[in-house]
């Protein structure tokens, strides 16, 4: 049984752990049950914005008549598109390489699992197991889609994201598709595919699209969804799944009025939300203790209920993003393995993430909804401006308006005047959302515990001091340090920590 100072499960976010345990020269053993690299590169972010950003592109050149620009026959090179998308994506197949190059790291591809409260048993590849031992365990195992138990879907296929990176990959658009779930992933296939020419349909459980976003920006992005001919079903339980020749039928039924219809394509997307990769790891071994729905349930270290275990990005449920992740992440090496005391530790703090759907247009937000505020004790006021009130977004064609004259919503406390949150939809949202990032995340923080029954002695010093932190805005450190959205063009300028430590 080998032992090692870190072991850590997945390859995602947790990269940025193990690259910080190797600074440190602590042996490190490297465990992935998929490609390396995790979701984001090889079935999440990074692949679907190389399709977006062609589907933006389409949209783009097509409205470019309005302000005098003809270009005819836009068409859609898949082929081409499809190659620069796998040539990103098999960037994974080096990552296993590059970690094998440390004399300190072991790799090793098999799904691990917990056989004792600190012993690590890997199903390895080649059908051998081995069995590890860790001082400090790091669990990023992520999540996974959440497949309804929908009848006469899995006789009759379906995609998911993950099967669609995979042996799934079409050889040309679909000509039809329907999307069963209206979230980001739903909608960002649906931009794709509608771009692409293919006749898309949402079926969508909740009365709006997009639902963690504020409700004006769903209502505006449902109008824009429409006007470029997808069909959303709003407010649907979907009942089964029939071939009918060639086609996929999918029964729904509407839960406003009752009413029952059909929908048919060549494909069906499921993309209804995720669940944790928790059921592989034998949890029960341990003392790392899940919440009602499977999520490790972790503190503001990312420390579980076990000790000497953390757990950081989807696995642990709180806002599943990579930005978040990654963040998590820099926590755990930034703690573990930077020769910090712990009075310089630094903790998370879930206020501040944003998120951005890669839509045409986009949309990003962080902070509160005017809801959100009001159910906090805020007495909120509302400030929004338009894209064609900016001589740029006049420019861009926005006239005064119309329909797809994109907007900011700021949600302000009446009382103290500071912004609580902002939301905005339109061209490059997740550009224009950076600077409330920044905003919101700068200051004097003091510790704010989140789960207060996990407490590794370290954490409930800190506690009690309580530990503050100031992020000077001016300080590349804070800039390094704030959340900027995956995979949005601000990383180019938000990302200058990394290069001005070389890293
Ligand atoms: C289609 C899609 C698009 C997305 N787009 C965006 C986006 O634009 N922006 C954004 O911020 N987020 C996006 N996300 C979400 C983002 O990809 C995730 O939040 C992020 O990748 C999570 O990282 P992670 O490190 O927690 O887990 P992952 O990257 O999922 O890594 C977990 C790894 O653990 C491995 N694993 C699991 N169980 C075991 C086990 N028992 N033993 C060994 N290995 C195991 C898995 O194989 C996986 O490789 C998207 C997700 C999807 C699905
Ligand atoms: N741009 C981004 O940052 C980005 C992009 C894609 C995914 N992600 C992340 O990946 C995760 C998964 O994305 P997602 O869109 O699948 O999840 P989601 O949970 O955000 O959205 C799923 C939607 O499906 C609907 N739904 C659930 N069950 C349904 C059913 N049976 N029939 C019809 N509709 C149903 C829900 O009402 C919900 O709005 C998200 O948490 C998201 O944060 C992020």
């Amino acid at each position: 049984m080998k032992h090692y100072d870190v072991i850590i499960i997945g390859t995602g976010a947790a990269n940025i752990v193990a690259d910080a345990a190797l600074r440190e020269n602590k042996t490190v053993a490297l465990i992935e049950r998929g490609r390396f690299g995790g979701t984001c590169l090889n079935r999440g972010c990074i692949p679907t914005k190389m399709l977006v950003t062609a589907a933006n592109a389409i949209c783009e050149i097509r409205e470019a008549r309005r302000i005098g620009v003809n270009a005819e026959n836009v068409t859609l090179d898949w082929k081409l598109l499809s190659e620069r998308l796998w040539k990103k994506v098999n960037e994974s197949e080096a990552i296993r390489g590059y970690y094998d190059r440390f004399p300190t790291m072991d790799t090793y591809h098999g799904t691990a699992s917990f056989s004792g409260k600190k012993e690590v048993t890997i199903s390895l590849d080649d059908g051998t197991t081995t069995v590890l031992t860790g001082d400090r365990i790091i669990i990023g195992t992520g999540g996974r889609t959440h497949i309804p138990d929908l009848p006469g879907l899995a006789e009759c296929g379906y995609v998911t994201s993950e099967t669609f990176f995979g042996k799934a990959y079409p050889e040309a658009p679909y000509k039809s598709l329907i999307i069963i779930g209206g979230g980001p992933i739903g909608c960002e296939f649906a931009h794709v595919f509608n771009a692409a020419g293919t006749h898309v349909t949402i079926v969508q459980h909740n009365v709006r699209l997009l639902p963690k976003e504020d409700g004006d920006i769903s209502a505006f992005m449902l109008r824009q969804f429409q006007n470029r001919g997808i069909d959303v079903r709003l407010n649907q339980d979907t009942i089964s799944v029939r071939m009918e020749g060639n086609e996929k039928v999918l029964t729904i039924h509407s839960r406003e009025d009752g009413l029952s219809a059909e929908v048919r394509a060549e494909e069906i997307l499921v993309a209804p939300g995720i669940k944790p990769m928790t059921e592989l790891l034998h949890l029960e071994n341990t003392d790392v203790q899940t919440d009602q729905r499977g999520y490790i349930m972790t503190n503001e270290f990312l420390e579980t209920t076990a000790d000497g275990i953390w757990a950081l990005g989807d696995v642990n449920g709180l806002a599943p993003f990579r930005h978040k992740a990654n963040y998590e992440a820099e926590i755990i090496a930034h703690n573990l393995f930077s020769g910090m005391a712990p009075d310089q530790w630094r903790w998370a703090q879930y206020d501040t993430v944003p998120a951005v759907t890669y839509t045409y247009p986009e949309a990003a937000h962080v902070g509160l909804t005017e809801i959100q505020a009001q159910k906090a004790g805020y007495t909120t006021e509302t400030a929004v401006n338009h894209y064609s009130t900016a001589v740029k977004g006049y420019a861009l064609g926005f006239e005064p308006g119309a329909s797809d004259d994109g907007f900011i919503k700021l949600v302000v406390d009446g009382k103290t005047r500071h912004v609580l949150g902002a939301h905005i939809v339109g061209p490059e949202a997740s550009i224009l959302i950076q600077p409330f990032i920044n905003l919101l995340s700068c200051g004097t923080h003091t510790i704010t515990p989140l789960h207060e029954e996990i407490a590794s002695p370290t954490a409930r010093a800190l506690r009690q001091k309580p530990l503050t932190r100031t992020l000077d805005p001016r300080s590349v450190y804070t800039i390094g340090e704030t959340m900027t959205p995956h995979p949005s063009l601000s990383e180019v300028t938000m990302w200058t920590r990394y290069y001005f430590e070389k890293k």
